[in-house]
């Protein structure tokens, strides 16, 4: 049997192993929850679904100006940060553990993908994380008012933040 470079059989071989795939190919489609495969993995199957509100970022133009967008995110996203340069929005926590972290990405993830507009994702030092919002399409890159609906909808989910450490009590 000849193979192609895969080691699969190509030919007649491949349309019988195409036909012995079909009842299984079919059955995980009927499996697959209805907010798709991702949203199972990232165990947020159960996540709110979210009613996008974000416009094509391809057709919105040009950045918000800097001042605007410091002016916005006090008024709207008071605990995200503005980068110096105004052409970012950027949140970050200390989270429990390493998956909390994920945990959290993950359920950003689906707003991102619903939004249809996502973030830059960091996890550093195994429990910080930060999340950075600006809208690539733009000619240079930049604040829209779709950074501020996902930043939003963001500061809006739940993250397992890690306590505060306690200030340590001065000796009495
Ligand atoms: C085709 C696709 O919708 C576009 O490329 C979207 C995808 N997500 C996006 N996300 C962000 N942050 N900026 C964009 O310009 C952008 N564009």
């Amino acid at each position: 049997m000849s193979t192609a470079a895969f080691g699969l059989p190509v030919g007649r071989p491949m349309l019988a192993t195409a036909r012995l795939l079909r009842p299984a190919l079919a059955s995980a489609a009927r499996r697959r929850p209805a907010g798709g495969w991702a949203a199972t993995m990232s165990g947020a199957a159960d996540a709110p679904s979210v009613t996008p509100s974000c416009v094509p970022c391809e057709g919105i133009g040009s950045a918000m100006d800097p001042k605007d967008v410091r002016a916005a995110a006090a008024a709207r996203i008071p605990t995200w940060t503005v980068a110096p340069d105004g052409r970012s929005l950027s949140r970050t926590h200390t989270t429990t553990s390493f998956t909390a972290g994920m945990d959290w990405f993950n359920a950003i993830a689906v707003v991102a993908e619903a939004e249809g507009h996502h973030p830059d994702l960091s996890l550093r030092d195994w429990n910080t994380a930060e999340v950075r919002l600006s809208t690539h399409a733009l000619n240079p890159p930049g604040v829209s008012e779709n950074d501020f609906i996902v930043a939003e909808r963001i500061e809006a989910l739940p993250v397992q933040l890690k306590a505060p450490r306690q200030a340590k009590q001065s000796a009495q």
